[in-house]
């Protein structure tokens, strides 16, 4: 098949992303959004532990080192980590927006193998927003921040409400994490004074 879906590409009538006043200075580390996230958290021991930080604009910059337990074939890190890798640094742009955003569409490109031990930087933006309906784009390149392209995405993100989670997750989840007042604090810094 060829040509493009038309689903990742912004309708005329979408507008350009506008950075929330409140969002973190350019090169503020961001927290983990959940601790036993796969992408980001701390509490899970073969996570990709990605560590994403503000970037420019309605940007971010991340970086994930590949590790033993990410391979696909011999000493290359798996396809499917690698558009983790990306998700996740896609999934923080909510934080310059201030919304909660969840993956509607992932479209990954690999141009290089990634080397187990080779650290991936990535840098995702937003392209342009229509309703809840956010268009990105994320690439991760190795040997530097300049180096290489090895994997590029384009995303439609779409934006959701903290009980997207609530009425979703698996009730034990759900029941712990609104025990904890550090991720109830987390969920409400994503949404937009009422
Ligand atoms: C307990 C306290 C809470 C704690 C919270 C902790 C803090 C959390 C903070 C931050 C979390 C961030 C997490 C980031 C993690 C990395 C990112 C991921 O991996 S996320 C997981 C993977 N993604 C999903 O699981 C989505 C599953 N899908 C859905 O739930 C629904 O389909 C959803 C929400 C995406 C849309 O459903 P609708 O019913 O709300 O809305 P409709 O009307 O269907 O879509 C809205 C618009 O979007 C378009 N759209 C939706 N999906 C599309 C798609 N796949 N392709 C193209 N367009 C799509 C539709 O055509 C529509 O467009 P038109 O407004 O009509 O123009």
């Amino acid at each position: 098949m060829s040509g493009r879906t038309t689903a990742l590409t912004p309708p005329p009538e979408a507008g350009p992303p506008v950075r929330h006043p409140d969002a973190p200075a350019p090169g503020e580390l961001i927290g983990a959004h959940y601790e036993y996230c796969f992408g980001c958290g701390g509490g899970v021991p073969h996570g990709l532990h990605v560590e994403a930080r503000a970037g420019e604009g309605v940007s971010i910059t991340a970086e994930f080192r590949v590790k033993e337990a990410h391979q696909g074939a011999p000493g290359l890190a798996h396809g499917g980590v690698l558009a983790t890798a990306l998700d996740e640094t896609l999934g923080s742009l909510g934080w310059m927006l201030r919304v909660i955003a969840v993956t509607g569409r992932l479209e990954t490109d690999y141009l290089l193998p990634v080397p187990v031990d080779a650290v991936l930087h990535l840098r995702a933006e937003v392209t342009a927003v229509h309703g809840r309906k956010i268009y990105c784009t994320a690439t991760g390149r190795i040997g530097g921040p300049e180096g290489p392209v090895a994997v590029h995405a384009e995303a439609l993100f779409i934006e959701v409400k903290v009980d997207h989670f609530i009425e979703n997750g698996r009730p034990a989840e759900i029941q712990a994490t609104l025990a904890n007042p550090d991720q109830v604090k987390v969920a409400r810094a994503f949404e937009v004074n009422p």
